[in-house]
């Protein structure tokens, strides 16, 4: 479901300050004390802040840029860019690094620091890790139709180590594989190399 438009934004602050309250209510805290004054206040602008919930769609501030990568069209790896989301089952943070990397088509190239952004992007809503992996690779795909695309993610849940089973530092990997780094053994492990 899209965010409701027609609710505007000051309502829709005040509604998650009510409701954060009514959470602080029933947990058993006074809502009234001096640290917590200001706290449903405080949790409403932090959602507006980590949870954009803006389609994916709506990633459009890019620009391709046309270079000369000579006879062979390499790998273009960007690796490491950490990113922060919240699970949709307990709306826990989860966080790690995500690794990107993709083989252009005609010597088409994105803007290096528009791939951090789109991860920010994708990662900025109510989210699963394998969705986050997906959406990343596909939205490469849309934007370059590049000759191949690799996403692997790497997070540690606090959905799984602060409650629950609570592994602490358990890591989960996920990864996403297209066009040559699907079809050819020797691309994949040089992206595997490449992210060690
Ligand atoms: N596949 C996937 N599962 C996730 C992700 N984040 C959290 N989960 C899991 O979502 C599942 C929700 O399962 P439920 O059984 O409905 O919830 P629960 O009773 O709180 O489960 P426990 O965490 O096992 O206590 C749990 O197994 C979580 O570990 C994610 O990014 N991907
Ligand atoms: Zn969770």
């Amino acid at each position: 479901m899209k965010k409701n438009k027609s609710i505007d934004k000051e309502t829709r602050l005040k509604n998650i300050e009510n409701a954060v309250r009514e959470i602080l209510i029933n947990i058993g805290e006074d809502v009234y004390r001096e640290g917590l004054i200001e706290t449903p206040k405080r949790v409403a602008k932090m959602y507006e802040e980590i949870l954009s919930t803006k389609n994916v769609n709506d990633f459009e501030n890019y620009k391709l840029f046309d270079v000369n990568l000579g006879e062979s069209q390499e790998m273009v790896l960007v690796k490491e860019i950490p990113f922060f989301s919240m699970c949709e089952h307990h709306m826990l943070p989860f966080f790690g690094k995500v690794h990107v990397a993709y083989i252009p088509r005609d010597n088409k190239v994105i803007g290096l620091s528009k791939i951090p952004r789109l991860v920010e992007f994708i990662s900025k809503k109510l989210s699963v890790q394998e969705e986050i992996t997906v959406n990343i690779a596909k939205k490469l795909i849309e934007i370059l139709n590049p000759l191949g695309v690799a996403v692997v993610v790497e997070a540690r849940h606090m959905c799984i180590e602060m409650r629950g089973i609570n592994k602490i530092g358990s890591v989960t990997r996920t990864s996403f594989y297209s066009g040559e780094f699907k079809e050819n053994v020797g691309r994949k492990k040089e992206f595997l190399d490449g992210i060690k």
